[in-house]
């Protein structure tokens, strides 16, 4: 049995997202007015304590087991050569990951999460979205799904991130398309660009974003249309991790993008998530003003791959850490106020 099995499946879950638990809430925030600090000094650290608390429906929140999964997809329009690097390099870095050998590798260890690596059909790219839909129904569900399949009941947190040589360009035109805004205000370098391919890659967006002009925007669609198997798996993913109430950090632009579709048929899509980072990538910091959400780091890293989302888990821990582990103000002797 898959998570979303209709379109319409995947439309009723995004339309009913459970919210957090509000007495965990309060009593995680009555434990952090008694920790031995003065109120609200461990800033930013307070806030994740609750929030965590908050989906985790406990006062005193964990990471016992958080997973960060990367998916891998390969896209048609590459055909107009979109970006830096060739196609093949998505199949040599999903070796990379199985080796041991990429960023995510070190960093999701660093951050002690298991490391799933999913590819998509990568011998199978998306159709050449200025010439057609990218996915049909059945192949845009299938994507949704695998990323559904990764979130366990078990999980107490979830980070995803992507491999998919091109998909910045994905990323710009489902920005462009459900936000608005032209195909040069949404793209950027990507993994490495010059202007002159900045400005190939905008013309290419550009012609997909014509061909599908008058499109319904909700989400299933656009993603459909715009997206790509990596990217839809992250939506699939971060919606199947939410009607379970298990907390997600954001990583970058792509991972953003991914949820923009998303967020245009309910804003509440990302209540149940961190952003780990501001990347780079232009459009980044763009979608999360519209996302309303403050990036826990701002290091300049512009990888992807779920790097960023990484990074911010072990601020996280600390922060749960810092909850769990403080002397209240009497188990201490310490004097609350005058
Ligand atoms: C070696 C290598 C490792 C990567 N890891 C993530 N990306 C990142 O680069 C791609 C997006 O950039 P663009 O749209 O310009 O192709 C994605 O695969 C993304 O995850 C990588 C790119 C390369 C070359
Ligand atoms: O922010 C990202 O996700 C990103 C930026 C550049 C290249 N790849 C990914």
């Amino acid at each position: 049995m898959s998570f979303f099995p209709t379109r319409a499946a995947f439309a009723q879950t995004l339309a009913a997202l459970p919210g957090p638990n509000e007495a965990a809430i309060e009593a995680a925030r009555e434990r952090q007015s008694q920790l031995t600090k003065p109120a609200g000094s461990l800033g930013r650290l307070e806030d994740i304590a609750i929030f965590m608390a908050g989906w985790q429906n406990r006062t005193i929140p964990a990471i016992d087991k958080g997973r960060t999964a990367i998916f891998a997809g390969n896209h048609g329009f590459m055909v107009h050569g979109v970006s830096a690097f060739p196609v093949s390099v998505t199949q040599a870095m999903v070796a990379n990951y199985g080796a041991g050998g990429a960023a995510i590798n070190a960093l999701a260890g660093f951050a002690g999460m298991d490391l799933t690596i999913v590819p998509l059909e990568l011998d199978r790219p998306t159709v050449d979205f200025t010439q057609g839909p990218a996915m049909s129904e059945e192949e845009c569900l299938a994507a949704l799904n695998a990323g559904a399949a990764v979130v366990t009941p078990d999980l107490d947190l979830l980070t995803v991130g992507e491999m998919g040589i091109g998909n910045t360009a994905s990323a710009s035109a489902l920005c462009a398309h459900s936000l608005g805004g032209s195909a040069a205000h949404w793209v950027g370098p990507g993994s490495g660009l010059d202007p002159e391919g900045v400005a190939r890659k905008a013309a290419v967006v550009g012609q997909a974003l014509a061909l599908h002009a008058d499109a319904p925007r909700d989400a299933f669609e656009t993603l459909r249309r715009l997206g790509g198997r990596e990217v839809a798996a992250m939506a699939g993913a971060t919606l199947a991790a939410r009607a379970q109430r298990i907390p997600v950090v954001l990583d970058g632009f792509i991972n953003c993008a991914a949820l923009v579709p998303l967020f245009v048929d309910n804003p509440a899509i990302v209540d149940h998530c961190l952003a780990g980072h501001c990347s780079a990538e232009p459009g980044h910091v763009r979608i999360l003003e519209t996302f309303g959400l403050s990036p826990l780091l701002s290091l300049g890293l512009r990888l992807g791959e779920g790097s960023g989302a990484a990074l911010a888990v072990p601020i996280i821990r600390a922060a749960l850490a810092a909850h769990a582990q403080m002397a209240t103000f009497a188990d201490a002797g310490v004097e609350k106020s005058l």
